[in-house]
Parts: C-alpha cells; sequence; structure tokens
C-alpha cells in the first residue's frame, strides 16, 4: 500500500473496518518500525502503523488547526466500517506538545488493529482499497545497558526551583503550580520500544499505554473522552508515594483523602476542568469528593467529571478547551503557564500535553502525556519527566520523592 504523508490539503483516503478472529495482545502486533502506534487499556484499544496521512501544526491554535485538517481528511475520506465501535473506521493518533513549539502530530495509520468488549477488527486506510494485511507477532529486543543520569547536582537544582515556586506562591502571586523535571536514559543498542510497551500494559493495566512517534509511556489521567455524546474526565491531582506494604499503603491513602494540602490541589484541578467543559455540557457531574486511585507506584486522588454533550463540538475541541488543566499546568492557568516558563528549565516538549485518537465522528479519547518519555531520533537514549503540583505548604525534599515515583513506570520499562 503506498505511504502518502500530507501537511496540506488531505488526499481522499479509502477505509475499510471489518471484524477479525482474536489476533492475541494487540501490542504484540506492531512492527519494529518507529511508525507504530499504540492506544491500549487493559487489552482493549487500538495500534496502528504505517502513515496514510499525517499533519504537523503548531502554536498556540495547534488544536483548532488539527481540527480543521481532521475534517477536511474526514469529508474527503470514503469509509466503509463494517463494526462501528468506538476506534473502527478511520481514525488519527495524535500527541501534542505541552506549550506552543513545534513536535504536535496527527497520523492517520495505514492499517489499525482493535479490540473492545470481545470483538476485534482490521482498518485499512490508504488511496485505494487494498487487500487485508497478514497480522503476525513477533517478540520486541528488550533495551541492553540502560544508564539513567540523575545527578545529584540536578536534583539540587529543581529541588532550588520548588522552593523558589513555593516563596512565589506564599507571597499571592498564583496558587498553584506543577513543576517537572527530566531524566536521560541512554541504551547501548537502539531501543525497540515495544518492550517498554509490553511492560508498561502489563505492569499498568488500568492505565492508558500509548506511543506516537517516539512519545511513549502509561498514563492514568484520561482528559477527555467524547463518545455518542457522553463526555467524560478523569481527573487527577494529590499524590502519595506507595511503600510496599499493603496495610501501611491502606492508612496512606486514608490520610491522603483527608489531607488538606492535596484535597486543596485537587480542587484546583477539578474545577478548571468542570468550568472548561461547562460551556460544551448539559448535565454535568461533578462528584464532591476524590477517591483513591491505587496504582502499583502512587496513589492519586482521583475524580470522574462527566456531561452530556450539548453542542457539535468534537474531542481535540474539547482538548482544546481543557488543557493545559491545573493538574498539569497550575492556577491560574496563566500565571502558572507563565511561572512554568520562567522558572522551570525544561523543554516539556510533548509531556504533559494531550496524547490519544480521534475518529470520523468526532468522537476519541485523549489522555494526559504523563508517565512518559521521548525517544531520541537515533533511538539510544530517551528523556523521561515527571512533575508535582506546588501550594503554598509544599517541601521540596517530598516533591523530589513524589517525581521519582512518578518516574518508575518507564525507568522500570527501560531498565
Ligand atoms: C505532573 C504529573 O502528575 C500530575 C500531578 C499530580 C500531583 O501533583 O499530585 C498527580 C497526577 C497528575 O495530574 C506527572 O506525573 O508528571
Amino acid at each position: 500500500m503506498s505511504t502518502l504523508a500530507t501537511d496540506g490539503r488531505p488526499e481522499p483516503l479509502v477505509v475499510r473496518s471489518r471484524e477479525i478472529e482474536d489476533p492475541g495482545a494487540l501490542l504484540a502486533l506492531l512492527p519494529p518500525t518507529s511508525d507504530a502506534l499504540a492506544w491500549v487499556h487493559g487489552g482493549d484499544g487500538i495500534v496502528g502503523w504505517g502513515r496514510a496521512a499525517s499533519y504537523s501544526p503548531d502554536g498556540d491554535d495547534r488544536f483548532d488547526a488539527a481540527d480543521d485538517w481532521w475534517a477536511e481528511v474526514v469529508d474527503a475520506s470514503v469509509v466503509r466500517d463494517e463494526v462501528e465501535l468506538p476506534g473502527s473506521g478511520l481514525v488519527a493518533f495524535g500527541s501534542f506538545t505541552f506549550a506552543d513549539g513545534p513536535g504536535s502530530v496527527l497520523t492517520v495509520p495505514e492499517v489499525v488493529v482493535g479490540r473492545r468488549d470481545g470483538r476485534c477488527w482490521v482498518t485499512t486506510i490508504g488511496l485505494s482499497l487494498g487487500p487485508s494485511p497478514a497480522l503476525s507477532t513477533s517478540t520486541p529486543t528488550d533495551p541492553s545497558g540502560t544508564l539513567f543520569a540523575d545527578e545529584p547536582g540536578r536534583r539540587d537544582d529543581w529541588a532550588a526551583t520548588v522552593e523558589a515556586a513555593v516563596r512565589r506562591i506564599q507571597s499571592g502571586e498564583l496558587d498553584k503550580v506543577v513543576l517537572a523535571r527530566s531524566v536521560d536514559a541512554s541504551f547501548e543498542e537502539p531501543l525497540d520500544v515495544r518492550s517498554p510497551l509490553a511492560r508498561l500494559a502489563s505492569a499498568y493495566p488500568s492505565c492508558w499505554t500509548f506511543h506516537v512517534d517516539g512519545f511513549f509511556g502509561s498514563t492514568p489521567e484520561m482528559l477527555v473522552r467524547l463518545q455518542g455524546g457522553l463526555v467524560t474526565s478523569r481527573v487527577l491531582a494529590g499524590t502519595i508515594r506507595r511503600t510496599g506494604d499493603d496495610a501501611r499503603d491502606l492508612s496512606l491513602a486514608a490520610s491522603l483523602a483527608r489531607s488538606s494540602k492535596d484535597l486543596e490541589e485537587h480542587e484546583y484541578a477539578v474545577r478548571s476542568v468542570a468550568d472548561a467543559l461547562a460551556p460544551h455540557c448539559t448535565g454535568m457531574n461533578v462528584p464532591e469528593s476524590p477517591f483513591v486511585l491505587h496504582l502499583p507506584n502512587v496513589m492519586h486522588l482521583a475524580t470522574d467529571v462527566t456531561g452530556v454533550l450539548r453542542d457539535d463540538a468534537g474531542v481535540l475541541a474539547l482538548v482544546a478547551s481543557l488543557h493545559p488543566s491545573a493538574a498539569v499546568g497550575g492556577t491560574p492557568t496563566a500565571d502558572a503557564v507563565r511561572v512554568i516558563a520562567e522558572i522551570e528549565q525544561l523543554d516539556r516538549g510533548r509531556y504533559a500535553g494531550p496524547v490519544g485518537w480521534i475518529g470520523a465522528s468526532g468522537d476519541g479519547e485523549w489522555g494526559i502525556g504523563l508517565r512518559s518519555a521521548q525517544v531520541a531520533p537515533d533511538r539510544r537514549g530517551a528523556r523521561l519527566f515527571a512533575g508535582c503540583g506546588i501550594v503554598a505548604d509544599s517541601s521540596p525534599a517530598d516533591e523530589l520523592a513524589e517525581a521519582d515515583a512518578k518516574l518508575i513506570p518507564v525507568r522500570d520499562a527501560l531498565a
């Protein structure tokens, strides 16, 4: 099938989805090529490869530009979808940068394989109706000789940056800012990203394991899902590290749910999401108190916000309204984004930006790109990211330890 990359007017695409026998683990179907795409959650989801079309918007209108491009692709396509499940038919995978610079991408693959609730399908996308692809599985090569560069000097610098942020918050300049740090990994051989993906999906089945253009991870946070008019967002903010002792973790979970620092931080994040969704929704449900989400490395305060779409917004329009939520930016948003740019000393790239997929109807799922890393173009290195919400009584040492805990999933997957 021919590969066509367009950064202008989309070419007409011919799309066909048909049901298939269960092909086994979706991630195992990915070829060892850098165009592998993944979005999986507890065994369900979609994987893809090849590039039928792609688009790389930048600037602060990157979401709107992507939405317009997608509308043109959909308009120009002929779709025969015999499956009609979320993720079947024409889809694009995408990853957006946190800030306005370059690096955002939407890719329409040539082949998509999906599973949902026991039903499986394959979608082919191209300039003409091609033959159905032969699906085969292969075992990825594990990373070798991984080294992590996490120098004490850089850790101290980050703790000093947290301290500076606390002072600015205490002076009344803003309420909350999320500060991130990075750790670089290097490998003896070019990384086969399918290996960390498989490890992440198996260790964190309740998270969304993703890969788009070298950006991969397993995020617990759903920025927004739009499905058949129902809007859902899972907001996380307020974190405690797990100790490995279940009884102790349970009592820590109880203290997390009572901690005024964490509840305050959480409230900011829930408010920012509810306010951003309100203009698009009726019948919104914003629970008054959070639940505790247990992950193998950390526990989070979590709130699921839901609503019914009342306008014709597609999921990318909702993403545009939501990003950056206070879970990854801060409060007030504009002040937090300015303070991040001033003091963080880090190019976040796609970290903490929206990552996910959109379908022809405008439905889709976009997580926040957390617990993640960006692989270098030569695949001999990767940059891991983690951040923490800083409020007036944050302690730099605790935040450093929290960021370390948030680095564990990708660190383990690459070791
Ligand atoms: C910023 C990250 O996580 C975010 C910050 C959290 C917090 O400060 O408690 C919790 C979950 C996420 O919303 C990250 O994982 O890098």
